[in-house]
């Protein structure tokens, strides 16, 4: 089988993908993108939910180099950052394969490049690539995660990953169970409510809540002064919006926000709306689920029992990464996540870099995007002056 050589290999055309092409682009390294979707950026376009927005303001998400449009919102929506992606795209002159699943990466033992055994979806035909550098940039959110719940096999309702989930229009008059109060769960379940489902969210773990505009305020905030200031103004501006939320099942951490984003890369839920509800009693609050039942029914840790007709799980995501990384050592743990910690997540020995996994959003993205692009014309000017010298 022939093997296409190139500098540089991409896995993944989501924004952290396209952000390192866009600055190996403009460096003039050649690179190609591989991508086992039909389109780039397929978690925006297919598997998220149609009210999605972009929830930091438009300074804390543009990629590199190319700031969004002045008349775009300062919090972009969903179609929005599509179109933005696509031009992106064609004017970096981005090269994407697409429908290219890779099976497996790792050192050829000869050449010491790396080699990529790649599935073409769309033929069913094997290729090989060949590149002295490998970016992964599959992604922190590339495996559904649905926790094993006791009886849920059996559940008669109907159950689904909040991948699936676009709106609440089927849900109508329905009980929906919301697993989860990340930054998609309360939102998926504020959606819900909107479309005139009975909704309940499961919320087994403390939660900070803040709205939108005072993350923003926060992000601005943390350009000038010390993450332990901003994260105690944060606190008393959640406290004056939403007081004390703890007799409905929110309990706030003790950590601070960012502190907490920092460390361990919980992400602080932004509220559009749920935590009124869950005030105002539209929106029920359970904790953890302890098994479910026959005829549709949940128990709860607390003794707690009740009826849904559907349950969502947003119960986030995992990486894929080792499963198609083998020589992994080094750069990535057993959670398929950096061992490194930041800011020095995104670079491995021979070769490889990681970009989009910092847990840090599209801000994240071109920070690593940069510094690879950076590296790597590093490595390679410094070889050139070398051979000339
Ligand atoms: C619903 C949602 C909303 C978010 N909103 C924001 C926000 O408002 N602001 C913010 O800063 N961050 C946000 N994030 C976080 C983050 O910015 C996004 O998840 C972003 O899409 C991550 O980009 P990525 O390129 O790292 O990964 P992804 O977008 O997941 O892209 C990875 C790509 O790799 C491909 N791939 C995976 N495995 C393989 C393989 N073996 N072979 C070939 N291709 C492969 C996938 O198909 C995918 O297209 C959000 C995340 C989610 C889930
Ligand atoms: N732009 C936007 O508007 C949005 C951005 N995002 C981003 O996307 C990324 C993924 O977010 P998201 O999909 O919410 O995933 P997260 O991983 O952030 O959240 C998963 C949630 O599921 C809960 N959970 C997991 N297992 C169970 C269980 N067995 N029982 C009950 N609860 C459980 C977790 O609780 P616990 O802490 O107890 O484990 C947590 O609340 C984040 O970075 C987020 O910020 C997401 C949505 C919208
Ligand atoms: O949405 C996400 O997943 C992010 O990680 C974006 C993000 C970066 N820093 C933050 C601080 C508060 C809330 C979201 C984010």
């Amino acid at each position: 089988m022939q093997i296409i050589e190139v500098h540089v290999v991409i896995v993944g055309a989501g924004p952290a993908g396209i952000a390192t092409a866009g600055c190996l682009n403009k460096l003039r390294i050649s690179n190609i993108v591989l991508e086992r979707d039909d389109c780039p950026v397929s978690l925006w376009r297919k598997r998220a939910y149609d009210r999605l927005k972009l929830h930091l303001g438009k300074d804390f998400c543009s990629l590199p180099h190319y700031p969004f449009p002045s008349y775009f919102p300062n919090f972009v929506p969903r179609v929005d950052f599509l179109h933005y992606i696509d031009s992106y795209i064609a004017h970096f002159g981005i090269d994407i394969n697409y429908n290219c699943s890779v099976d497996s990466a790792f050192i050829d033992q000869s050449s010491r490049k790396w080699r990529l055994l790649v599935t073409n979806n769309s033929s069913g035909a094997g290729e090989i690539y060949e590149a002295e550098f490998l970016v992964v940039a599959s992604g922190e959110n590339s495996e559904e995660y649905i926790p094993n719940i006791k009886g849920l096999e059996s559940y008669q309702g109907e159950s689904m990953h909040c991948s699936k989930y676009l709106n609440g229009r089927e849900m109508y008059k329905k009980n929906v169970l919301v697993v989860g109060c990340g930054n998609s769960g309360m939102k998926i379940a504020y959606d819900l409510s909107t479309w005139g489902a009975y909704t309940s969210i499961v919320i087994r773990s403390q939660v900070h809540y803040f709205t939108k505009k005072m993350v923003y305020v926060g992000m601005l905030m943390l350009k000038h002064f010390t993450v332990e200031k901003v994260d105690k103004i944060m606190i008393v501006m959640s406290k004056l919006k939403y007081g004390n939320m703890s007799k409905y099942g929110l309990t706030r951490p003790k950590e601070g926000p960012f502190a907490l984003k920092i460390k361990g890369g919980t992400t602080p839920t932004i509220d559009v709306g749920c935590v009124k509800r869950i005030k105002n009693g539209k929106i029920k609050v359970y904790p953890g689920i302890s098994s479910i039942k026959e005829n549709k029914v949940v128990k709860f840790v607390d003794g707690q029992h009740a009826h849904f007709d559907a349950i969502i799980f947003v119960t986030g995501y995992k990486t894929n990464v080792l499963k198609w990384l083998k020589d992994y050592k080094g750069l990535f743990n057993e959670n398929g996540m950096p061992k490194p910690s930041y800011p020095n997540h995104w670079k491995g020995k021979h070769g490889i870099y990681s970009a989009g996994f910092s847990k840090r959003g599209l801000e994240g993205i071109s920070f690593d995007a940069m510094k690879i692009a950076n590296d790597i014309n590093f490595t390679l000017t410094s070889r050139v002056n070398q051979i000339t010298s």
